[in-house]
């Protein structure tokens, strides 16, 4: 990518892509940072679901497992471990919101919140401190979303090894205790027994992380996208006048935290008016999809109402869609759901700082912002609170 296009895109980077895509003269155009974008809504639907582009492993495991049934089953174990567990994930939000901070920094608040309300289903308190100590510090340092500074990817350099050691040895540890065969007790219990049992121990670490980061990760984000955005359109010192589960979701169609996801051509396609060689990438952007003006009515304004009515919706994939869909999309929903629910609760909320522009690594996620909660309980004079 040219200097000019580098700092065009660190500007505005939807703003980029959007400009790509309408000055496009077919249907797929090239990204200037390698591989090719579908433009066009119904074509970026053909690339999830057709099987074409669909077969063999998918992008998200990449070759960590040796089969897709293998990918399934993990996927389908970890929802299962998790899903129970959301009533208690829920009680702990509460608690955590109430121990906020009454102004706190954004973004990274929206991931430390869902870990600490998830903290023993992630990992068991019995678990080395060291671990959860590593852990707990990479919320912010760049495991969860590539850092976009140099500073910021030194640090990952530093912390990732000792995390994957640490990793390595707990699960070496626990294999070598041997599992019970009850449920497991938290995440990294179920990735253990949720894949293949000839799967090195140095594997299981890298799927656990993959995992915990699309739990952390991905819902926190999302969360902060949700405040954010509703803090930038609702009325100041007025309470949200919108549903938690529709802020969420048109949080994530106004700034999908995972902006675009890829597809390798099977074989030499000729695919949009393009000729595509082999292993070529194909990416699909739930951005564009999300924005493009036929789908949807009004794709550039933030309004939570439209979800009143989803059948006039455009469509919608911030989970991604087809063969290789989110295997947690409806926990996460909940999840994120809960969160902004759960912050919303009682209180008044105002954010300082915020734009919705992202800034863009291997994923979108806001920039820094502040938000300032305060409950209408503590806002009362004593002498209201007493009648
Ligand atoms: C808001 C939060 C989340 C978002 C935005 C999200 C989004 C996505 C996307 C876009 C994909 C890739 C699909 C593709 O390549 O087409 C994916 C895959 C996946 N996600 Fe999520 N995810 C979220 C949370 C979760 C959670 C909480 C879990 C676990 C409970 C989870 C488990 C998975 C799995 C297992 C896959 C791989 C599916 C497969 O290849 O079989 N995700 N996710």
């Amino acid at each position: 990518m040219g200097r000019g296009d580098l700092r065009r895109f660190h500007r505005d980077p939807l703003g980029f892509l959007d400009g790509l895509s309408r000055a496009r003269t077919t249907d797929v155009f090239r990204l200037p940072w390698g591989g090719w974008c579908v433009g066009d809504s119904d074509l970026a639907l053909v690339v999830l679901r057709d099987p074409e582009f669909n077969g063999g492993l998918s992008t998200f495991y990449g070759d960590l497992l040796p089969s897709r049934s293998a990918q399934i089953a993990l996927g389908h174990t970890i929802r299962n471990t998790i899903r129970p567990r959301l009533p208690e994930y829920r009680a702990n939000l509460a608690e955590a919101v109430a121990q906020l901070p009454a102004a706190a920094r954004w973004p990274e608040t929206g991931p430390a919140l869902v870990r600490r309300s998830l903290a023993d289903l992630l990992l068991h308190p019995t678990s080395t401190p060291e671990l959860r100590l590593l852990l707990a510090r990479s919320v912010g340092a760049g495991v969860l979303i590539r850092s976009p500074t140099i500073r910021g990817r030194l640090r990952t350099e530093l912390l990732r090894p000792r995390l994957m050691a640490a990793l390595t040895r707990e699960i070496a540890r626990r294999r070598a205790r041997g599992g019970d065969a009850g449920e497991p007790r938290d995440l990294l219990d179920a990735v253990i027994g949720g894949c293949p049992e000839e799967t090195r121990d140095p594997v299981v670490a890298e799927l656990y992380l993959l995992l915990y980061r699309s739990i952390v990760g991905n819902v926190g984000y999302t969360v902060a996208w949700s405040v954010l955005l509703a803090g930038l359109h609702g009325a100041p010192g007025e309470p949200w006048p919108w549903p938690a589960e529709w802020i969420v979701r048109e949080a994530a169609r106004h700034r999908p935290f995972v902006w675009m996801v890829g597809r390798p051509t099977p074989r030499a396609v000729e695919f949009g008016g393009v000729a595509l060689p082999p292993g070529a990438i194909l990416s699909v952007s739930p951005y564009l999809l999300h924005h493009d003006e036929r789908r949807w009515s009004r794709p550039d304004l933030f309004r939570p109402e439209r979800w009143a009515l989803p059948q006039a919706c455009g469509p919608y994939l911030p989970f991604s869609t087809g063969p290789f869909v989110c295997g947690g999309a409806v926990v996460a929903q909940t999840m994120a759901t809960d969160a902004v629910a759960a912050l919303a609760d009682d209180a008044r909320l105002s954010v300082a700082g915020a734009e919705a522009r992202p800034v863009v690594t291997n994923a979108a996620a806001p920039r820094p912002f502040t938000l300032s909660r305060t409950t209408r309980s503590a806002t009362r004079s004593p002498a209201s609170k007493r009648r």
